[in-house]
């Protein structure tokens, strides 16, 4: 049976049949080479990206059995329990509970009795509630490294905990219940649990390295980790050879193509921008209100600045590389897909965009975080204000920001005053040259032994912005667990951390310590101006 297509029907001459045949012919099989080719060069480019990464990363790390020891790690649990009950809440800079840090100090002074009374540390409180360590190394002349966290909690709205938020309950012997389980006690503790038990264990550090503790790190970091660095500098500390603070924990669910946990290194963390807008309006009384209030002005602009948000710039900055660090453990689809975000960007950028968490991956976002108007119910509003606070992708500036902001609002009468911004961090070197990447990734994949580690954005803030001028090698990861559903928990109700997952934290914590004194056998943390040590 012959196909009758419809210019083969009678009323066209034969030789324009033939003509227009011949043509469809043609344009089919040039369509069919093009998506051939198309696909071929997908493919190959997955491939290629695929052999790359490959032959830079190696395989996987040999499993280690030099860990803390398990038998002990619900003795740990109960310690991060105990630091859980001390509420040390910041409130605004210098407005925090201060008698809860003395509180704190006193009470990991009590917990780590080796590292307290040890000879090789130093522990020093810095402008009477941050904690800075230093651990002498036994060789003399190599860079220092520093490890961070911080000793502050966020405030809690305590009616949505199913546990008491300064309770320091364990619920069945299973998950550490408190504020700051995750952010970022879990990490203080992890950090001295992982010292003591080296010391424990009679070893020495080879190099020589700090332990800075923040007190103030949720209202900016300024009375904390700015005087930590500047005792650092006056101490003629003049180069850290890496900095790893808080950032992104494992996790889970969330990248598609990949039942293996994604632990992200955040190697660079987004700007940020805090403005304020206000309106005045005139005061009178409300029962001849003006057409339009100072309330209603601000309402309305803020309205507007929700509905339009920033627009993506998905593959303008370092989240391609993201992408493409993944694509060599996924299946064959996404591995294609990870290793062209030129041609599948848009389908990325839309899936992205679904889900808050993965939004803030692809643009600047815009968060309404606070808004005060009004005085009585019967008068007329005399002002109003609003905060907004701006997350910066790193391919857009804060003034990009702010112009995108006037333009959208594009109302005189609403004045716009920024109260703080900062620029996006310099990215920091995650290649195969770079020794101090490579150390934090071999040591989250001795204990996330089915992780995938790749560079990434860091899209909140810590106090690594404090120590840019020391290094280039800043690093930000939270060496723990955290399941799409736990995300609501950071800064929100029932914030917890998993028994095994503390000892996870603690084990990452002691890797890192032995495997950075590796990095000394290469010759990687000497320069002939490092400070004798
Ligand atoms: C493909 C995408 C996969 C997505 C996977 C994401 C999983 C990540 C889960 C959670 C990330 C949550 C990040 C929490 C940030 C904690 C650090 C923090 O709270 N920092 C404060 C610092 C700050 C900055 C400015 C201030 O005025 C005060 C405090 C922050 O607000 O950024
Ligand atoms: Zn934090
Ligand atoms: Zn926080």
């Amino acid at each position: 049976m012959t196909v009758m297509f419809p210019w083969m029907r009678r009323g066209i001459p034969r030789r324009c049949r033939c003509l227009l045949h011949s043509a469809v012919q043609l344009l089919c099989c040039a369509f069919a080479v093009f998506i051939f080719a198309l696909l071929f060069i997908l493919f190959f480019r997955a491939i290629l990206i695929q052999h790359r990464l490959d032959v830079e990363l190696g395989a996987r790390p040999e499993e280690t059995k030099d860990l803390v020891d398990e038998a002990r790690s619900m003795e740990r649990a109960e310690r991060l329990a105990g630091a859980l009950k001390i509420p040390t809440i910041s409130y605004k800079t210098d407005q925090q509970e201060t008698q809860a840090f003395h509180t704190l100090h006193d009470y990991l002074q009590k917990s780590f009795p080796i590292i307290h009374s040890h000879p090789a540390v130093k522990r020093e409180i810095v402008n009477e509630l941050s904690l800075l360590y230093t651990v002498h190394g036994t060789k003399s002349g190599n860079i220092p490294y520093l490890l961070a966290s911080h000793l502050d909690v966020v405030p809690v709205n305590e009616k949505g905990w199913a546990h008491p938020p300064f309770g320091g309950f364990i619920a069945n012997n299973t998950y550490i219940y408190g504020r700051g389980a995750i952010d970022d006690k879990g990490g203080v503790l992890g950090i001295l649990e992982a010292l003591e038990y080296l010391l424990e264990q009679g070893y020495r550090p080879h190099r020589t390295f700090f332990i800075a503790f923040g007190h103030d790190e949720e209202v900016s970091g300024k009375r904390g980790a700015q005087e930590i660095a500047k005792l650092l500098q006056q101490r003629g500390i003049k180069e850290l050879d890496f900095v790893l603070d808080e950032g992104f924990p494992v996790s889970d669910e969330l990248i598609p193509g990949t039942s293996r946990p994604v632990a992200m290194v955040g190697v660079s963390e987004k700007g940020t921008a805090t403005v304020e807008l206000s309106v005045t309006g005139t005061p009178g009384h409300s029962s001849f209100p003006p057409a339009e209030s100072a309330i209603g002005i601000l309402a309305a602009a803020l309205a507007r600045l929700e509905h339009n948000p920033l627009p993506s710039m998905f593959g303008y900055g370092p989240e391609k590389n993201m992408f493409e660090y993944i694509a060599p453990h996924v299946s064959s689809f996404y591995k294609t897909v990870y290793s062209n975000l030129w041609f599948f960007g848009k389908m990325m950028e839309y899936k992205m965009e679904s889900q808050p968490i993965t939004n803030a991956f692809v643009r600047t976002t815009t968060a309404i975080t606070l808004f005060h108007g009004g005085v009585k119910e019967n008068i007329v509003p005399p002002s109003a204000t609003a905060v907004v606070n701006f997350r910066i992708h790193p391919a857009q500036t804060v003034n990009e920001v702010v112009d995108y902001t006037r333009n959208i609002i594009a109302d005189p009468r609403v004045q716009l005053k920024i109260k703080r911004s900062r620029e996006s961090h310099p990215v920091s070197p995650h290649g195969p040259h770079s020794v101090q990447y490579q150390m934090v990734s071999t040591s989250i994949r001795q204990i996330f032994r089915q992780a995938i580690v790749v560079p990434a954005v860091f899209i909140a803030n810590t106090d690594t912005r404090w120590y840019l001028n020391f290094t280039t090698n800043l690093y930000r990861f939270l060496p723990t667990m955290v399941k799409l559903s736990d995300v609501p928990r950071y800064h929100g109700n029932n914030e917890r951390i998993s028994v095994e997952h503390f000892h996870q934290a603690v084990n990452f914590y002691y890797r890192v310590m032995k495997n950075a004194d590796l990095l000394i056998l290469n010759g990687h943390t000497t320069r002939p101006f490092a400070a004798e040590l």
